[in-house]
């Protein structure tokens, strides 16, 4: 049997435990999990799933599991591949620096995480590397180590292509990725076109998720309540709008497909599960920099402005909750001139 592939996963949350399940299920892969808040338990108990996809598996643990990237690479690595699958909050954490002790001369980066720009700092701090982009349409969350997953784990993975290496090279270890992860249970499939498919997939992630995490309502009570209407189509537009003016023409359909995508369940969106977990939001990759692009083309967006503007307070509700903002006793007022 051929050896396995060397894969350090850095976020083992709703997603990244179906893709370590996954990488695992297929034999070919050597997971090693960094784990935080979920460290002893799984070492104790490992994770228990319900999977759409598995169905209901006990104590699943991955091949190792380590405290911290350095621990994961002194008993573990190198590593062929980097799995980040965090949330992605440039505004509070750099994770760029935080896998950089794991990536080594061989190992290529694997972004499985929604939002667009999200690629940048990898492409400056590791100039020389391959960086692989997951788009997933899976719907998953962890709590506690109890996973539940819901929504069937179909997954995009593709190239944010480096122009100094050459195509067949970063396609092929594309593929390898692919080959490792797809089995009979899922769909794992080679995206022949990255920029499409992430502004494709915030048509979900930049309308539905905010909506759902600033009313607290899941999407079955979002239509029941009436509120799949007029503002979530309009997101929508304006994304599509945004996409348009930055070359990616999306087809009109994409909206009822999205509307329509996690039927026939209560399904919580990922932000909303942020805010009931009391977690920081994706904002800057899912909302801010669709905006920063809009603003630059001239592309009008009065209603993701809005609920942009409200889910930076929530934020920084949340800052203060976790102690990153402290807010003084005595609050500023403009003095009178
Ligand atoms: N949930 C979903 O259904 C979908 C999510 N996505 C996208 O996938 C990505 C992951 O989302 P999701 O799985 O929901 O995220 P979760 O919040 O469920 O999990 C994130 C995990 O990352 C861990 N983590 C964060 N920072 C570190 C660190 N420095 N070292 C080690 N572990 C760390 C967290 O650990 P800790 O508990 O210690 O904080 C947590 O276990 C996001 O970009 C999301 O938008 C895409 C499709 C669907
Ligand atoms: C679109 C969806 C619901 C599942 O893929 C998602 O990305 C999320 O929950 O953030």
């Amino acid at each position: 049997m051929a050896s396995r592939s060397k894969v350090l996963l850095v976020g083992s949350g709703g997603v990244g435990t179906m893709v370590a399940y996954a990488l695992e299920y297929s034999g070919k892969a050597e997971v090693t999990s960094v784990l935080r808040s979920d460290y002893d338990k799984v070492v104790k108990d490992g994770f228990t799933i319900d999977s759409c996809d598995y169905g209901h598996i006990e104590c699943f643990r991955t091949t190792n599991i380590a405290k911290s990237v350095s621990d994961a690479c002194e008993n573990h690595g190198p590593f062929e591949y980097v799995v980040l699958v965090t949330k992605c909050v440039p505004d509070v954490t750099n994770m760029v620096e935080i896998i950089a002790p794991a990536v080594t001369e061989e190992s290529t980066v694997v972004l499985i995480q929604n939002g667009i720009g999200i690629e940048t700092g990898f492409k400056q701090k590791f100039p020389g590397h391959t960086i692989l982009s997951g788009v997933s349409m899976i719907g998953s969350a962890n709590r506690g180590a109890q996973i539940s997953h819901e929504v069937s784990d179909f997954v995009k993975i593709g190239v944010f292509y480096n122009p100094t290496l050459p195509k067949e090279k970063q396609d092929a270890v594309c593929k390898k990725f692919i080959d490792i992860y797809d089995n009979d249970k899922i769909e794992c499939t080679f995206d022949e076109d990255v920029k499409f498919s992430r502004w494709r997939k915030l048509v979900y992630n930049s309308c539905i998720n905010p909506v759902s995490a600033l009313v607290d309502l899941d999407v079955g009570r979002i239509e029941l309540f009436g509120g799949d209407g007029g503002l979530i189509e309009q997101l929508m537009n304006e994304i599509l709008a945004i996409a348009k003016s930055d070359g990616v023409d999306l087809p009109e359909d994409v909206i009822e497909f999205m509307i329509r995508s996690d039927d026939p369940n209560y399904y919580k969106p990922s932000m909303q599960v942020d805010v009931e977990k009391g977690n920081y939001l994706e904002i800057e990759v899912i909302i801010g920099n669709p905006l920063r692009i809009a603003k630059k083309n001239g592309v009008s967006t009065p209603a993701l402005s809005v609920i942009y503007e409200l889910l930076k307070l929530v934020q920084c509700r949340i800052k203060e909750q976790k102690g990153l903002i402290v807010v003084p006793k005595e609050r500023p007022v403009p003095t009178s001139a």
